[in-house]
C-alpha cells in the first residue's frame, strides 16, 4: 500500500463526497437486510396458521404488513444504491480525471531525453491503463468493501442474536471461499497481464504494418507479414485459453461453497427445529442470509486483487511522476530576447547513447544575420539547433544568448523566441489553418494567409477544394513532402520568432521555390537571427556566415565566396551540385 499513499491528497480533496458516499452505502446495505427478516417472519406466520395458532385474518394482515415492508425496503435500497454509485463511482471518475491531467502535465514538463528512453506505448499505457486500474481501487473496491463490511456487521449480529450456533455453521465455509477466490484472482491477474502484453504486441504489430503498408506492398512481403501476425495471434490465443481455464473455475467454486453453506443450514437448522430450538422461519431466513453473504465474501478476494493491481499500477505511475526534467529554469523573470547567439568551445555527448555529437564548436550570430551550417550527414548540425533551443544542456564550453549564459535566460522566454522547423515536418490531423495557427494561438486568417504566402505554399493550399480548411492526416488528405515542409515553415513564420532555426527543411522543394522562400525570409527577418541547416549550397550561399561541420567539429568557416575559394568540403559540394544542375 506504500505506493497508493500517493492518492491521499485526492482522498483529502474529495473527502466530503467520499464520506457521504460511504454513509449512503451503509444505508443502502442496511435496507437489504430487512428482506430475509420479513420473509422469515412470513414463513413463521404461515406455519402458525397451518398449526391453527393464528386466524386467517391475522395471517393476512401480517403478510400484508410484511409485503409493504419488503416493497419499502426494496425501493429504499434501490434508491440509496443509485445514490451510492452517484457518489463513490463519480468520485473515482474525478480521481481518474485529475490523475490523467497530472500525469499529462508532468509528461509535458519532462525533457526530450525522457522520450528517447521510454517507448510511446509505455507512456500511453501508464496514462490510460494504469490510471484506470487505480480508479478501480478508489471506486468499486472502496464501494464493495464498505458494502461487505456493513452487511457482515449487521447481518452477522442479527444472525448471532437469532441463532448463535447455527450462525457458526452457516459461515464456516465462507473464509474458505474468500481464500480460494483470492488465490484464483491472483492466478487470473497473472494470466490476464500476459494476455494484455500479447494484446499490446498484436496492436503494435498491426499498427506498424498498416502505417508502413506502402513499404510492405512495394517489397511484396505481405505473406511474410501475415505469417508473423499469425504466429503472434496464435500465441495470444493460447494465452487467452489459459486465462479462460482459470476464469471458468470462478463460478463453480462459488456454487460449491454456497451449496456447502446451504447444506449446513438445512442440516443443522433442521435438527435444531426438530429439537424446538429455533423457528422454521429462521431456517428460511438463514438460507437467504447465507446466499446474501456469499457474494460479498467472494468480493473480499476480488477486492484484494484489485488493490494489488492498483498498487502495481500506481508504482508504475509514480516512477514517471518522480522523474524530474533535466532541463530546468533557473531564471526568475522573463525577458525579451534580441537573438545574439554565441557558442564558445561547446561540446556535447548524447546522454542515452553516449555519442559525442559536438566537439569544441564555436560561432557567433547577431540579430539580422543568417548563419548556414553544412556538413556530412551525422556531423552534428541538428544537434546545434537542439542546443540553441535548450532541448539539451551543453556538456562543456559556453553558450550565451544576448551575452548571458543560456541558463540565466528564462526557459519560456528562450522557447518563445525560437521558431524551429524540424527536419521531419510534423503536422497534426487537423485543418491546414489550425496547423499553421499552432505557431500563434490568436493568429488572424490574414496573418495565416500571409505566412503561407511567405512560405510559398499559399497557391497549393487554395488549390485544394476546402482551401485552408482542408483536413490533413489519417482523416484527410496527405500532403507531399515539399508541401509539408512549407506548411511547417509557415507555422514558424506566423510565430514571428526572434530566432528562426531551419533544419534542412527545404530539401524537398525545387530550387526556384527554395530561392523564393529564402528571399521572403530575408525580407521578414531583417532584425532576426536565422540559422539554416542544409545539404544544399543553394540554401547556404546567401548566408552572412557559413560553418562546415565534420564529425562534430567546425572544419571550415567563412562566406560563400571565401569558401568556394578554399579547398575543402564546401567547394567540393558546390562543384558537385553545380554540375548536377547543368546536367
Ligand atoms: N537523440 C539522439 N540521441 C542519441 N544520439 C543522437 C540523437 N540525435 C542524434 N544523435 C547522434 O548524434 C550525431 C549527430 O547527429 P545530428 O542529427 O546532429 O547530425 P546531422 O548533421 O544533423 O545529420 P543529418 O544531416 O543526417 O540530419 C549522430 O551520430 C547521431 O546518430
Amino acid at each position: 500500500m506504500k505506493e497508493l499513499r500517493y492518492l491521499n491528497k485526492y482522498f483529502y480533496k474529495y473527502r466530503g463526497r467520499l464520506l457521504l458516499g460511504l454513509l449512503i452505502t451503509m444505508i443502502a446495505t442496511v435496507f437489504r437486510i430487512v428482506v430475509p427478516a420479513k420473509i422469515g417472519d412470513s414463513t413463521d406466520a404461515m406455519v402458525m396458521y397451518l398449526n391453527d395458532e393464528i386466524s386467517r385474518d391475522m395471517l393476512k394482515s401480517r403478510l400484508q404488513y410484511n409485503i409493504l415492508m419488503l416493497l419499502g425496503a426494496a425501493l429504499a435500497s434501490g434508491f440509496f444504491t443509485f445514490l451510492m454509485r452517484q457518489t463513490i463511482i463519480v468520485v473515482s471518475r474525478f480521481f481518474e480525471y485529475d490523475m490523467k491531467n497530472e500525469v499529462f502535465r508532468h509528461y509535458e514538463r519532462l525533457s526530450l531525453s525522457f522520450y528517447k528512453r521510454n517507448r510511446t506505448g509505455d507512456l500511453m499505457n501508464r496514462i490510460s491503463e494504469d490510471v484506470s486500474k487505480v480508479r478501480m481501487y478508489v471506486g468499486p473496491a472502496l464501494m464493495y468493501s464498505t458494502t461487505t463490511l456493513t452487511l457482515f456487521v449487521v447481518a452477522l449480529s442479527y444472525m448471532f442474536y437469532t441463532a448463535p450456533s447455527l450462525t457458526l455453521y452457516a459461515v464456516l465455509p465462507l473464509p474458505v471461499l474468500s481464500i480460494c477466490i483470492y488465490r484464483l484472482s491472483l492466478a487470473i491477474h497473472k494470466r490476464s497481464t500476459i494476455v494484455q502484453e500479447y494484446l499490446s504486441k498484436l496492436t503494435t504489430f498491426s499498427q506498424e504494418s498498416f502505417s508502413g503498408i506502402s513499404v510492405i506492398k512495394a517489397y511484396g512481403i505481405e505473406p511474410r507479414t501475415l505469417t508473423n501476425f499469425n504466429e503472434l495471434a496464435d500465441t495470444s490465443k493460447q494465452k487467452n485459453i489459459d486465462l479462460a481455464k482459470v476464469q471458468a473455475l470462478f463460478f463453480p467454486l462459488m456454487i460449491l461453497l454456497i451449496g456447502a453453506s446451504n447444506l449446513l443450514v438445512v442440516h443443522i437448522g433442521g435438527k435444531q427445529y426438530i429439537d424446538g430450538l429455533i423457528d422454521f422461519g429462521t431456517i428460511v431466513e438463514f438460507l437467504i442470509y447465507v446466499n446474501m453473504l456469499t457474494w460479498p465474501v467472494a468480493i473480499v478476494g476480488w477486492v484484494s486483487s484489485i488493490i494489488q493491481q492498483a498498487e502495481a499500477s500506481q508504482k508504475r505511475i509514480n516512477e514517471f511522476l518522480k522523474e524530474e526534467p533535466e532541463i530546468v529554469n533557473h531564471a526568475s523573470s522573463q525577458s525579451d530576447i534580441r537573438g545574439v547567439l554565441e557558442f564558445n568551445n561547446v561540446s556535447f555527448r548524447y546522454p542515452d547513447t553516449g555519442i559525442q555529437a559536438l566537439k569544441n564548436v564555436s560561432f557567433k550570430v547577431q540579430p539580422g544575420e543568417t548563419l548556414a551550417i553544412v556538413g556530412h550527414t551525422g556531423s552534428g548540425k541538428s544537434t546545434i539547433l537542439e542546443l540553441i533551443g535548450r532541448l539539451y544542456d551543453i556538456d562543456s564550453g559556453n553558450y550565451q544568448v544576448d551575452h548571458k549564459p543560456v541558463k540565466d535566460i528564462h526557459l519560456n522566454s528562450l522557447r518563445k523566441a525560437v521558431g524551429y522547423v524540424p527536419q521531419d515536418a510534423y503536422l497534426f490531423s487537423e485543418s491546414i489553418k489550425d496547423n499553421i495557427r499552432f505557431g500563434k494561438e490568436d493568429a488572424s486568417d490574414q496573418e495565416i494567409e500571409q505566412a503561407a504566402k511567405d512560405a510559398s505554399v499559399h497557391k497549393n493550399i487554395v488549390g485544394f477544394k476546402e482551401g485552408y480548411n482542408t483536413v490533413l492526416g489519417e482523416r484527410g488528405i496527405t500532403l507531399s513532402g515539399g508541401q509539408k515542409q512549407r506548411v511547417s515553415i509557415a507555422r514558424a513564420i506566423v510565430h514571428d520568432p526572434q530566432i528562426l532555426l531551419l533544419d534542412d527543411c527545404l530539401s524537398a522543394v525545387d530550387t526556384e521555390t527554395e530561392e523564393e522562400i529564402l528571399r521572403n525570409l530575408q525580407r521578414i527577418g531583417t532584425d532576426k537571427t536565422t540559422i539554416i541547416v542544409s545539404h544544399r549550397v543553394s540554401s547556404a550561399k546567401s548566408a552572412d556566415k557559413i560553418i562546415v561541420l565534420e564529425k562534430g567539429q567546425v572544419v571550415q568557416e567563412g562566406t560563400h565566396t571565401e569558401l568556394i575559394g578554399k579547398d575543402g568540403y564546401y567547394k567540393e559540394l558546390y562543384h558537385k551540385q553545380l554540375s548536377e544542375k547543368e546536367m
